[in-house]
């Protein structure tokens, strides 16, 4: 039986609902379903608070959870990635009102709001850098303007948030980070996991390739192959027409129509490219 965390509130959730119905699991009925029963696949999904997913998955007490990179540092808890997931990509940034400080160094003796204390702690003391941690639980950006802060250390996506209140990123990126799936430090990973990790593999192979089909004179086929080479090497099978065959390789979705208009230019004809509905490789 799998036991695994799921974000039930916050950036993640969408994504990570979206992407384990896409890899077979049972999605919750409505948004105050906390636990779902999954027969079919031997799986309990339990639906908790991001920032609480590494703590249950560090304990042991769940096989495996979807959580931010951000977050799992942050918790400090006994807990690992085992793959990245593609999505909830951003960065943990300073930022202040525009010219007010330069680089972390210059935030000596200053008073930082966060909902990271943990990640921003360690990134302080790296830089040897002493100063005043004010934790909050959200919406940090306010906390200068209200005269709490004199800087935030915030997740920053596309910066609208800090736009909005006239603040600007400044220095290094403290991290990256993105959604990851993770398990106990050091735990051998279940047979429940290991499936769930072949496919959530799956599910990020079929967004990111599609398939091409086509036909070319057998000639032509070390150049076609050369512009398609397909995962493992494409399929070349005969064509029911003298001095041709029908090739199938695997593509990246992104680029897929330069390599149909090579492909083209090549002499083939019956350029077909069809998405992946799901797969194992
Ligand atoms: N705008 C965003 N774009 C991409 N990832 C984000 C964004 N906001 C948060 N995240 C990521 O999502 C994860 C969870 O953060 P989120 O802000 O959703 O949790 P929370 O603050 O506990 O929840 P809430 O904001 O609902 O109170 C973190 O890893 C964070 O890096
Ligand atoms: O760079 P942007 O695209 O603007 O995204 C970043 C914002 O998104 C998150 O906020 P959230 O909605 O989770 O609110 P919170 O701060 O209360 O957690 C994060 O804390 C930033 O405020
Ligand atoms: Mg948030």
């Amino acid at each position: 039986m799998l036991r695994l965390a799921v974000p039930n509130k916050g950036a993640l959730t969408e994504s990570a609902q979206a992407m384990l119905k896409e890899a077979g699991y049972r999605p919750r009925r409505d948004s105050k379903e906390l636990v779902v029963i999954d027969p079919d696949n031997s799986c309990e999904l339990f639906f908790l608070r991001p920032r609480d997913i590494a703590v249950y998955v560090g304990e042991g007490t769940l096989d495996a959870g979807i959580t931010g990179v951000d977050m799992l540092a942050d918790s400090g808890a006994p807990a690992e990635e085992i793959m990245p997931l593609g999505f909830g990509v951003s960065t943990f940034r300073f930022a202040a009102r525009p010219g007010a400080f330069a680089t972390v160094k210059d935030l000596q003796g200053m008073r930082i709001a966060t909902s990271y204390a943990g990640l921003l702690g360690k990134h302080l003391a790296e830089m040897g850098v002493d100063a005043r941690v004010i934790k909050l639980d959200g919406a940090v950006e306010t906390a200068i303007r209200l005269g709490v802060a004199d800087a935030v250390a915030d997740v920053v996506e596309t910066g609208t948030t800090l736009r909005n209140v006239g603040l600007e990123v400044f220095g290094e990126p403290i991290a990256h980070s993105q959604a990851a799936l993770i398990k106990q430090a050091g735990a051998e990973e279940t047979p429940g996991v290991r499936q769930l990790v072949r496919r959530l593999q799956g599910v990020l192979v079929a967004r990111d390739y599609v398939m091409i089909d086509y036909d070319i004179r057998a000639e032509r086929i070390d150049e076609a192959i050369a512009i398609t080479p397909g995962m493992e090497g494409p399929t070349v099978s005969p064509l029911h027409r003298e001095g041709w065959v029908a090739v199938r390789a695997m593509v990246p979705r992104k680029g897929h129509q330069q390599i149909m208009d090579q492909l083209w230019e090549l002499g083939a004809k019956a350029v077909l490219a069809t998405a992946i509905f799901a797969c194992r490789l």
